[in-house]
């Protein structure tokens, strides 16, 4: 993608994006709402009207062409079934389009519902389907036409969390297994973490960070990426100064510290830590993480997360909880 840029109704929604995905993985847009994923989306399939830049697909511009020459499949939140047709026909129908022979429809039909485990539904009608096994339809007939890349549009927000979880997993299986190149849009984060190779974080229209999602949680390139990727503590220089770490006092940087940074014992050499002493003002039951919230000594807000078989704290106690030097992330703006 280079140079995107699309206006619509006199609105620049994308401005100038450039990014390269890699064959065979699976590529996650992550942003709040309105920052422009499915925009950039719609693009890359030939939905949009007008765009400026270049869209290239194996080292070729698809930019002008017609959405139905790109060889490009897209999955919605809605699964868009035909309610008409069976399941095996709802798979069938691009292959007919494309006037393949019934043998070939056949084989290739089969094994892809094999895939996504359906084979015993295929005489059933969407309306007799869940939400889980009507998108895994949607997917398999996406998939059959073996698209260079298959864009996915928030393909699980209507499902309830457990299915949810399920199908994401799923999702990365088949694309691992058939090697499939995937574009996946998304606003929730654990998702995102849980099935990429790589993640693009965007906001208001640019990419704000490429990387793994390990890359991005730990070293987040500027502030907002630090406040929109996972919990933070984030201190100015004079606050750091105050806990005792050495920075220069013109530094403007800010710096980051996630809660579950925070250990109750040293684990090392105690040059290697500062010492945050406090009071626990209040606690969150997380599930399998509790969140402390503590106000320290020289009056700073801060979050501390453990695991809850851990040593657990009151409100009120006076704690030491400790935090590795090189563990505090410093970023830019
Ligand atoms: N047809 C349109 N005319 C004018 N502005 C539009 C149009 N469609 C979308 N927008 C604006 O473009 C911006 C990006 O929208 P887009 O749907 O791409 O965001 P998104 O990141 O996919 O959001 P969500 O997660 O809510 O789906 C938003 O500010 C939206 O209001």
């Amino acid at each position: 993608m280079k140079d995107l840029s699309i206006n619509l109704s006199g609105n620049q929604v994308i401005k100038d994006m450039n990014f390269k995905i890699q064959k065979n993985t699976l590529t996650t847009f992550l942003g709040p709402s309105g920052s422009g994923k499915t925009t950039v989306l719609r693009a890359i399939a030939g939905l949009n009207q007008k765009i400026a830049g270049k869209i290239l697909l194996d080292g070729k511009e698809i930019q002008n062409l017609a959405a139905n020459q790109r060889n490009i499949g897209m999955i919605f939140q809605s699964y868009a079934l035909f309610p008409n047709l069976s399941v095996f026909e709802n798979v069938a129908y691009g292959l007919r389009v494309r006037k393949e022979s019934n043998a070939v429809i056949k084989e290739k039909v089969g094994a892809i519902l094999k895939t996504v485990n359906l084979q015993d539904k295929k005489q059933s009608y969407p309306e007799n389907l869940s939400g889980g096994q009507k998108q895994r339809v949607a997917i398999a007939r996406a998939m059959v036409l073996e698209p260079k890349i298959l864009l996915l549009d928030e393909p699980l927000s209507a499902l309830d969390a457990k299915i949810r979880i399920e199908l994401r997993n799923q999702i990365r299986e088949y694309q691992q297994r058939l090697g499939i190149t995937m574009l996946f849009v998304t606003h929730d984060q654990a998702e995102a973490m849980a099935i990429s190779d790589e993640i693009i974080v965007m906001d208001n229209g640019k990419v704000q960070q490429q990387g793994s999602p390990l890359e991005i949680y730990k070293h987040p390139q500027n502030i907002f990426m630090a406040k929109f990727i996972g919990n933070h503590n984030i201190l100015e220089t004079g606050q750091l100064r105050s806990l005792g770490v050495e920075v220069a006092e013109n530094d403007k940087s800010s710096f980051i510290i996630r809660p579950e940074l925070f250990q109750t014992n040293m684990t090392g050499d105690s040059d290697d830590y500062i010492v945050v002493s406090g009071n626990i003002k209040n606690i969150s039951i997380l599930g399998d993480r509790i969140e402390y919230r503590l106000t320290s000594d020289n009056g700073l807000e801060l979050k501390a997360e453990f695991l809850n078989q851990q040593q657990t704290f009151t409100v009120g106690k006076a704690v030491k909880f400790y935090v590795r030097k090189g563990d505090i992330e410093k970023v830019g703006f």
